[in-house]
């Protein structure tokens, strides 16, 4: 097991209020890894500060860079991206679902991911190339198209798709830059029941068949319970829980922060 992402005694303050309070966490790549608290417990701050569009009060971020990342900048093991901007980041390994690649809804599906293509870095931006047919570019969006069940509607217009497959755009766009990690943001929120095992399918094909790490946020504790190995939990910006569903879900803290003290007294 290997250490992807790893933050060390990451606060951020906002005036008076300690939005997260010195959270030091190890993210391993073979393990998927759901980050849970009841309202206002930190959890978007803390995504926000890994992800670069919030510079954090103090504390350390490290990722562990994608496979062909500069090797200059990165010598071979984790890299401190701490206030770096989130673009850099995200070429670096760290990719953000729903935030960094925004869905341009009039192109295609494969023309999106055409562009979260180009976006790697490793090609000249020429928005010709989004058209064009550059028989790589679109051999590997058609391999990324493959792996989120994409196929079929690659040459429908975003505009054009039902929630549930715009949510699996998200996830190919974030793919796009070949990642080390992918931070999701609720990844089922809104969604039917079908829909939601759906997601949670393609999660977990996507564990298995990419190098890629899954960090998920999610307010449905059945999606969380069956689909993490590893649960952090995090209330009043304190992580006050790490651990298998089994243990989190036995963890007497944990039952307090979602429960409230003295409720079944
Ligand atoms: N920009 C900001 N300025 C001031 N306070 C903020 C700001 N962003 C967040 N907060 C506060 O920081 C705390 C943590 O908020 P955050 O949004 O990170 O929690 P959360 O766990 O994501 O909550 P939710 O599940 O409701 O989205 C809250 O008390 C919130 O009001």
């Amino acid at each position: 097991m290997t250490t992807v992402l790893e933050t060390e005694d990451l606060r951020r303050e906002f005036g008076a209020l300690l939005a997260v309070d010195d959270v030091s966490v190890q993210i391993d790549d073979e393990e998927i890894t759901s980050i849970i608290g009841p309202n206002g417990a930190g959890k978007t701050t803390f995504y926000n500060m890994l992800s670069g569009t919030l510079k954090p009060t103090s504390g350390e971020v490290r990722i562990r860079p994608r496979a062909d990342a500069d090797a200059e900048r990165t010598d071979g093991g984790l890299v401190t991206v701490t206030g770096m901007e989130p673009h850099d980041i995200n070429q670096l390994g760290l990719s953000r679902a729903y935030q960094i690649n925004n869905v341009f809804d009039g192109l295609t599906v494969l023309e999106n991911v055409r562009i979260a293509r180009i976006s790697r870095g490793d090609r000249k931006f020429d928005l010709r190339s989004v058209a064009a047919d550059d028989d790589a570019l679109n051999e590997e969006a058609r391999r990324i198209l493959e792996l989120t069940n994409l196929q079929d509607a690659a040459h429908t217009k975003c505009a054009e798709l039902s929630h549930g497959d715009v949510r699996k755009v998200e996830i190919a766009l974030a793919l796009g830059t070949d990642p080390s990690v992918v931070l999701l943001d609720e990844p089922t929120a809104g969604m039917n029941a079908t829909e939601t095992r759906r997601m949670v399918d393609l999660i977990e094909d996507l564990d298995e068949q990419t190098d890629t790490t899954f960090v998920l946020t999610e307010h449905d504790m059945e999606v969380v319970l069956g689909i993490s190995d590893r649960i952090l939990v995090l209330n009043n910006g304190e992580l006050i829980a790490s651990g298998s569903p089994d243990e989190v879900m036995a963890d007497e803290t944990v039952r307090e922060a979602y429960l409230g003290k003295g409720e079944n007294e």
